[in-house]
This record gives structure tokens, C-alpha cells and sequence, in this order.
């Protein structure tokens, strides 16, 4: 179960950071001779600094069928090297029995042990994803046009996600972009046993500090471009594992 391999990654390696695999073709460093070897690299170099990977699909699904090997080549590497969850960012939402395609395709196939999905649809659109593993959905997302369509109703979908965690336990969590600071905690305070999945922090310039408000909470903080595109990746992990501990943990 993702929740339970998350607390164990957590614990062993007293973290709650997440890195993010957006290993986007044109942008890794040239030394790299392709995605997998550069997906290796980030492993090898993290792996005891993590408490979960994020693999978005985006930067795989670009590449057409090859991505999607490359892809799957990830997980499996994850696998075989680490004991740490995997998230999958698809964003998907869609009728029922669609929905369940899809989830069926990433629990089943893909084997990742989380799947971010939009609520936009309503439950039918989520609850296929619970049936067969966990899922985070977009509650308030970090970027600035969140504000036109998920500000009006965000308190809704968190009604909606307590429900749903309360028929489908440990199995339900909600993304929250760290940029959107001044609703944390409120949305903590009514979150109950939710997990939380925090976007935002480095590249997109979120403030750690609202972990304050987050302490004894299921939370994971993904950081992607700042930590896999650094001179140093291991350093640059380093640094951000501690500064979430010492707002999360401190
Ligand atoms: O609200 C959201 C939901 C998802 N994301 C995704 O997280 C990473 C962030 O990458 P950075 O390089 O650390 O900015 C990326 O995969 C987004 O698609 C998000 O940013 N905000």
C-alpha cells in the first residue's frame, strides 16, 4: 500500500522529500546518453534521500512509444534498486469506464503505487484510481491561473476527498501547490487523514515554511528541475531534504 511504503521510505530516510523525474530530453546534461541513464543517475545519487519519486508522464509521453519504454525501464529500475513508492503525475480524469482504463494501465501495467488525478469530473472520475491503488487529486494547484477556476472551488473538492478517504481509507490524498500560501492553514485544519502531495518549492519559488502548519501530517514535498538539473544533483537533494526537515520535522 503507497501510504505505508511512504511512511517506511520516510522514516528510514528521515525525509519528506519527493524528486521529481521531468527528465525532459532537451534539457538533460550531454554527458547522459539518454533519459534512462540520466533516470539511473538521479536514483543512484537520491535514493537514500527521498521518501518518493514523481515521474510525470509529460516529459516521457512527448517521446511517443520510446518514452513510454523508457518510462516503464524507470519504474522498474526504481524497483529493483530502492524500496520507494512511486508517483505517477498524469493528471487523468474521465468517465468511469475510461477511468478505469487508465487506471488500470498505471496500477496494473506501469505497477507505480500513487496517480495524481483532476476532479474536474466528479467521483466517477476518481473512484476507479481508488479501487485499485492510491491517488492524489488536484485540490490547488501552485500555478497562478489556479485561481480561476479552482479558488471558487476548492473547499468543495476537499469535501469531496474527505468523503471519498472516509469509504476508501489511507487510499486518498490532495495535491497543494506550496505557492498558495495563504490557504494552507485553513485547508490543513479541515484535511483530516488526507495525504498531502506539496508541488512548488524550488523552481516555481514556494516558501518551505508552510510545513509549520503541516507537522504530523502525511506529507511530500516534490521538487523537480532545481534538484535534477543542478550542477550536483546529490547536493542539491541534500539541501532541500534539509530544508523541509527544518520546518516538517524542526
Ligand atoms: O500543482 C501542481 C501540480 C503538479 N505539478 C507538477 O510538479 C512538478 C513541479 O516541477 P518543478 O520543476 O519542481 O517546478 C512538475 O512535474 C509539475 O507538472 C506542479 O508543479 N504543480
Amino acid at each position: 500500500m503507497f501510504i505505508n511504503k511512504y511512511r517506511k521510505s520516510r522514516e528510514k530516510n528521515n525525509s519528506i522529500l519527493v524528486v521529481g523525474l521531468d527528465s525532459d530530453i532537451d534539457k538533460i546534461p550531454k554527458r547522459f546518453k539518454d533519459i534512462l541513464e540520466f533516470n539511473e543517475h538521479i536514483v543512484h545519487e537520491t535514493a537514500d534521500l527521498v521518501c518518493a519519486y514523481k515521474i510525470n508522464i509529460a516529459f516521457y509521453e512527448k517521446l511517443g512509444w520510446k518514452g513510454y519504454k523508457v518510462m516503464e525501464e524507470t519504474i522498474e529500475l526504481i524497483k529493483q534498486k530502492t524500496n520507494v513508492p512511486i508517483i505517477l503525475d498524469a493528471k487523468r480524469g474521465d468517465i468511469g469506464n475510461t477511468a478505469k482504463a487508465y487506471a488500470e494501465a498505471y496500477f496494473e501495467k506501469l505497477k507505480v503505487d500513487s496517480v495524481t488525478v483532476n476532479p474536474y469530473m466528479g467521483r466517477d472520475a476518481i473512484i476507479p484510481f481508488l479501487k485499485k491503488g492510491h491517488a492524489f487529486i488536484l485540490l490547488l494547484t501552485s500555478n497562478k491561473s489556479a485561481n480561476e477556476i479552482e479558488v471558487p472551488v476548492y473547499s468543495r473538492v476537499l469535501e469531496l476527498s474527505k468523503e471519498l478517504e472516509l469509504a476508501y481509507p489511507k487510499k486518498v490524498g490532495i495535491v497543494v501547490g506550496a505557492t498558495k500560501e495563504e490557504f494552507i492553514e485553513g485547508i490543513s485544519k479541515k484535511s483530516g487523514h488526507l495525504s498531502w502531495l506539496i508541488p512548488g518549492i524550488g523552481a516555481q519559488g514556494g516558501n518551505p515554511e508552510i510545513l509549520r502548519d503541516l507537522k504530523g501530517k502525511d506529507v511530500m514535498v516534490n521538487v523537480s528541475r532545481a534538484i535534477i538539473f543542478a550542477e550536483d544533483i546529490k547536493k542539491s537533494a541534500e539541501k532541500f531534504k534539509d530544508l523541509l526537515d527544518k520546518y516538517y520535522f524542526g
